[in-house]
């Protein structure tokens, strides 16, 4: 069994400014020593405006944390406006940009279609998409949510091959646990993270689905985030609200590394 190191990525979705950015990255630089980041991947995807300046700090401090984008086009270039590219956020030094979160499928229409051209321009430019699945209330109530998610992970990856897919890291997020302080209980999350494990090692490997990182999303805080990565196969958290607290992110983050906390 291959050892995952967690991830925390932190979805700032529509808040802060260049200013604010930069002081809740120097919080979390300041409260996080180096030393927890041997044992936890630690991200933060700002919105557009913000990441030339996350960019320039991290860079010009050697910060440990990385940073990236809560969408990109699918196109490279040319008459789409309003959109951003995977080649100017891979200028920009993006390691992760999320990819169909559900507020971008609900808000902007995004299709599993979408989310596939969008997954393979992020692969295409250098960045890892953290490709976000989740089932709506009703699906989960009918009992559909293992074949809803494993569905649109399966056809949101169409047409790759295991050298691009191996980039990917998976997020379930259950839309009904998104902003609303009802978590998934760790066995919910489990049996969802393990299905999404299974669906890609039945199309790309034992190998491949070992290593891929899945995280959980959905009201994620300092209070639960140690249950949820302590099951086999939750492998951390995309979180929202709370990322948007320095000390509160910074505890999540010591929390999901092992402890103590700083
Ligand atoms: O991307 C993050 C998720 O949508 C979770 O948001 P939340 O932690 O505010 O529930």
């Amino acid at each position: 069994m291959v050892a995952r190191k967690p991830l925390i990525a932190g979805n700032w979705k529509m808040n802060l400014n260049h200013l604010e950015a930069i002081a809740l990255v120097q919080k979390i630089a300041f409260s996080l020593p180096e030393k927890y980041y041997a044992k936890v991947d630690v991200t933060v995807l700002p919105p557009f405006t913000d990441i030339r300046s996350v960019q320039t700090l991290v860079d010009g401090d050697k910060l440990l944390l990385s940073y990236g984008a809560q969408d990109l086009s699918a196109n490279d270039s040319g008459a789409y406006t309003g959109d951003v590219s995977g080649p100017m956020l891979a200028k920009l030094g993006c390691t992760y940009v999320a990819v169909g979160h559900s507020e971008r499928r609900q808000y902007h229409a995004e299709t599993d279609e979408v989310v596939n051209k969008k997954v393979r321009a992020a692969i295409k430019h250098g960045i890892k998409p953290i490709l976000c699945v989740g089932e709506q209330l009703e699906v989960r109530e009918a009992g559909g949510h293992i074949e809803h998610t494993t569905g649109q992970l399966i056809a949101a990856l169409k047409g790759l091959k295991a050298d691009q897919v191996k980039e990917v890291v998976v997020a379930y997020e259950p839309v009904w646990a998104i902003g609303t302080g009802r978590v998934a209980t760790p066995a919910d999350a489990e049996e969802v993270c393990a299905a999404l494990r299974a669906a890609l090692s039945d199309k790309y490997g034992a190998e491949l689905a070992e290593a891929t990182r899945v995280l959980y999303g959905g009201s994620v805080k300092s209070g639960n985030i140690a249950e949820l990565v302590a099951c086999d196969n939750v492998d951390g958290a995309l979180v929202g609200g709370a990322s948007l607290d320095g000390e509160e992110f910074t505890k999540l983050c010591a929390l999901a590394a092992g402890g103590p906390l700083p």
